[in-house]
């Protein structure tokens, strides 16, 4: 680079004999002779990244945004003692980028050195400006070896791209959207949003250790398989079927997530969707890095009977059930709209969504909807055994095994025996009211399992009499 500076310094001077030597050539005509003849004798290429290109009238440029993100994060800029900081919306914190004419040494991409500089100009007069009250052009600039022209185009600079995206997607506050009934869509609010704050995370749900961290490393190898998906040709999204009885964490896993793999969530309420083409609509509208939810896909919408009522060997029509639903997708909300919702055409556009249906009823769902390759990975969420129970005595009470167990160890063979849902075991565990300490939350959880325990008994002995007599009553009628 101690050439590029020396040039730096060489071109007022060049400049000013130039002038002498063009004295009478307009301005512009002397700024572009003066670059040419610097540029012929420089070994390095200077490309220059404007705030607003060509598409001004759209907003600031995708490619100036993604690098103010790069060098805000990058560790080259920590020497950079000029910043400047705005709160951008949708932001969690202000954004911080380097100011005008610092410049900053990369050298971060192979051995290849690349120099930036923010820079800003304002404008002749004369020049009309896009943005009234908003004279300043920005810029972007980057110098580096010409030898290296073509790494830095094809290769470094998409990096810096998809690094920049990284950064602004990490810094964003992300959302929880719910669709709206089509009578109020126009063409920008078929989904409201508020802020997504959810606090579930993987270290607090409480599940079987093993079964957590096989859903751990599946979230970990999609959100690193964009190239994977691309070689075997597949689109870059994945469906969950969560599936156990109401409390068992199904909702808090979704956030847990959302969470893990900084997504936004869109909580599709069905019911409200009329139509196959509604669907694909809303579908359409949403952003890459999302999780799709739709809660309790059961009770949903009638997608389940639709399907086995065409089955039945009575019906009139003998056409394919697809064929059927054709038929039905403009004016219904049908099954084969879901499945098209889930992996047809539309759904492999923008990549990168998870994709998650929960129910208390996985037997009752059409095997077409929940099939692998829909549902890639069908996760069963159950009931609070002794491992889950550990980690909601570490969450509500601060407590380990070790400072429980002697006085309350029973807990362990009750939580084999008794179903109990980790909601219940929870609440058990808050220190509401008279429950002050964690001995009294204990005491409470363990008298409840008991209570379950005992009741659980009484039936089986119950239905244990009631075919003691059924058999007596079978052996006498065949006696007589
Ligand atoms: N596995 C779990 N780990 C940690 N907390 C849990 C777990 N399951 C339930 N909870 C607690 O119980 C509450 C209710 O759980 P959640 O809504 O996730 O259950 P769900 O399975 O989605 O229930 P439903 O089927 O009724 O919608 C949560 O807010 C959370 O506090």
């Amino acid at each position: 680079m101690a050439s590029t500076q020396v040039w730096a310094a060489l071109l007022p001077i060049l400049g000013f004999i130039l002038g002498l030597m063009t004295r009478g050539m307009s301005h512009a005509k002397f700024k572009l002779l003066r670059n040419k003849i610097a540029a012929y004798f420089s070994s390095y290429i200077q490309i220059t990244i404007p705030e607003y290109g060509a598409e001004r009238f759209q907003g600031r440029s995708d490619f100036f945004v993604a690098i103010e993100a790069y060098l805000s994060d990058s560790n080259s800029a920590l020497g950079v003692r000029k910043l400047k900081a705005e709160v951008v919306s949708n932001t969690k914190k202000p954004q911080v980028s380097i100011d005008d004419e610092q410049e900053i040494i990369d050298n971060s991409f192979d051995g290849v050195t690349l120099w930036w500089y923010a820079q800003t100009e304002y404008p002749s007069s004369h020049i009309i400006i896009n943005h009234p009250g908003d004279e300043r052009r920005r810029f972007y600039r980057v110098v580096f070896h010409k030898k290296f022209r073509d790494d830095v185009i094809n290769t470094f600079l998409p990096r810096v791209i998809e690094n920049g995206h990284a950064v602004i997607a990490n810094n964003r506050q992300r959302r929880l959207f719910t669709n709206n009934p089509s009578n109020r869509w126009s063409s920008t609010n078929m989904w409201s949003h508020v802020a997504f704050q959810h606090p579930a995370n993987f270290t607090t749900l409480a599940m079987d250790p093993t079964l957590k961290e096989d859903i751990i490393n599946d979230l970990n190898a999609f959100e690193e398989g964009k190239d994977y998906y691309a070689e075997v040709g597949k689109a870059w999204k994945r469906g969950y079927l969560l599936f156990g009885p109401p409390g068992t964490g199904k909702s808090t896993m979704i956030a847990a997530i959302a969470n893990k793999l900084g997504y936004d969530v869109y909580d599709l309420e069905l019911t409200a969707v009329k139509n196959n083409t509604e669907l694909r609509k809303l579908f359409i509208e949403t952003k890459e890095k999302s999780v799709i939810v739709i809660e309790d896909i059961d009770c949903s919408v009638n997608l389940t009977s639709n399907r086995q009522n065409k089955r039945k060997p009575s019906r009139k029509k003998s056409s394919d059930d697809s064929d059927d639903e054709k038929d039905d997708g403009d004016t219904k909300l049908t099954l084969s709209g879901v499945l098209n919702f889930i992996d047809g055409l539309w759904s492999a556009c923008g990549g990168e969504r998870i994709i998650i249906f929960t129910t208390n009823n996985k037997d009752e769902l059409d095997p077409a909807l929940i099939r692998r390759g829909r549902m890639d990975k069908h996760i069963k969420m159950s009931y609070c055994r002794y491992d889950a129970f550990k980690v909601l005595a570490s969450n509500y009470l601060k407590i380990t095994e070790n400072q429980f167990f002697e006085k309350f160890g029973e807990i362990h063979q009750l939580l084999e025996d008794v179903d109990m849902s980790p909601a219940d075991v929870a609440e058990h565990l808050m220190r509401m009211g008279k429950k002050k300490d964690a001995d009294a939350c204990l005491q409470g959880l363990v008298d409840a399992l008991r209570n379950a325990k005992a009741d659980m008994d009484t039936k089986k002995k119950g239905k244990a009499k009631e075919g003691e007599r059924s058999t007596e009553n079978k052996d006498t009628v065949e006696a007589k």
